[in-house]
């Protein structure tokens, strides 16, 4: 297969997926304003190389949370990969296995945790969102430690789920055959259903999410689980110090790809505050915009440990399913190995903030 590019996935994708899907993955919320500033956040930062150093072999492999990687690269929470491609989660599961990458599942999976970890080889976490009924979620918890996932990612920028106006427009609700096999289906079985001028995805939201969670609560989760914590959906350096007071193993420093507050800013410009903040006492992830391998350079010069990409992996799974994720990854592993060589970083702690510019 001729090597493409990622925009070049995207197109295929585009023109794969039913419209009202694709809204689905790539739409935002309220203006959208954000879609196009978190790129333009990224295309702001410059790159500042340092000369003879030695690059004769540089080395992309790191660890996080005690998981080592190929590469401080992995996959966000999707919902519905099903939406893709037929084999949904477990292909994608392969591709990030067969490339080292990380992958995190969303608590709206459509395989279940169970199928995905056995086409796994490489390391699993598991995203949840709050849930009224602490019971199915404490329920998941449990299957997920028995099937060898290494942490739980609660994502916090999301009491809600915000205003999409692609998805109110299209009345968008999965289609029948795609659930999320994962949730209690007696939890799940009204939010399947949009309702007039509202999505069925917001509806899950309304129906099952608990807006009432304060830092307080994450004691209770704590004590339910010996899994690492990690939050996602942190911006200030205020609530990234509160975490680590808490205990929180990681957070993922993320605007939710533009979908949830509108005009919050875009995650790479939080990063260096949340790095300082957390002192190197948790780990910390980027997402948001993340196109380039050289995104991934940008992400380590600010503070974070690893970047993850969420649309891209689609884009690979609708072209060709669990190849074209893998293609994706590689695609983006390879230009960040160019960028080791040319920033003179042969190892991935050599990124340092002096390494970026914001033009
Ligand atoms: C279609 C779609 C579904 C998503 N589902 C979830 C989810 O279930 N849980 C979650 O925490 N984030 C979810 N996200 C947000 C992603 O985890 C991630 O923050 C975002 O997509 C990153 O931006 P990128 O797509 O520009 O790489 C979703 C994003 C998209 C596009
Ligand atoms: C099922 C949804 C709540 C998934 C999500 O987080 C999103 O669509 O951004």
């Amino acid at each position: 297969m001729a090597e493409l590019a990622l925009r070049d996935y995207e197109a295929s994708a585009r023109e794969q997926l039913s419209g009202p899907v694709w809204d689905f993955l790539e739409g935002g919320s309220g203006t959208e304003s954000m879609l196009t500033a978190g790129r333009d956040a990224l295309d702001r930062l410059r790159l500042r190389p340092r000369c003879l150093v030695d690059v004769s072999a540089c080395e992309p492999a790191t660890t996080l949370l005690g998981a080592r990687l190929a590469a401080p690269l992995g996959i966000a929470p999707v919902a519905y990969h099903q939406l893709a491609h037929p084999e949904g989660e477990v292909a994608t599961a392969r591709a990030a296995g067969a490339v080292g990458a990380l992958f995190t599942v969303s608590m709206f999976a459509s395989r279940t945790i169970e199928d995905i970890a056995a086409a796994a080889t490489g390391p699993l976490w598991l995203q949840l969102y709050w849930l009224k009924r602490r019971e199915s979620m404490i329920g998941l918890i449990r299957r997920a430690e028995d099937a060898g996932y290494r942490a739980l990612v609660l994502t916090v920028d999301a009491p809600l789920v915000a205003h999409r106006p692609r998805d109110a427009r299209n009345g968008f609700a999965v289609p029948a055959g795609i659930r999320a096999v994962n949730v209690d289906s007696s939890v799940m079985s009204a939010s399947y259903e949009a309702e007039a001028g509202e999505s069925a995805i917001a509806r899950h939201s309304k129906e099952q999410f608990d807006p009432s969670i304060t830092w307080a609560d994450l004691e209770w989760l704590r004590e339910r689980t010996s899994l690492p914590l990690v939050l996602k959906g942190v911006l200030s350096g205020e609530d990234a110090g509160r975490a680590v007071e808490c205990g929180i193993e990681g957070l993922v420093v993320s605007n939710h790809g533009g979908r949830q507050l509108d005009f919050a800013l875009p995650a790479v410009d939080a990063l260096q505050e949340i790095a300082e903040a957390a002192g190197g006492r948790c780990q910390i992830v980027l997402d948001g915009a993340v196109r380039h391998g050289a995104d991934i350079a940008k992400g380590l010069c600010l503070g974070a440990d690893a970047v993850l990409v969420g649309r891209p992996a689609l884009w690979g799974l609708a072209h060709s399913g669990s190849d074209g994720v893998e293609s994706v990854l590689r695609t983006l592993l390879g230009e960040f190995s160019e960028v080791m060589a040319l920033m003179g970083a042969p190892r991935v702690s050599d990124f340092h903030r002096s390494g970026i510019v914001r033009s």
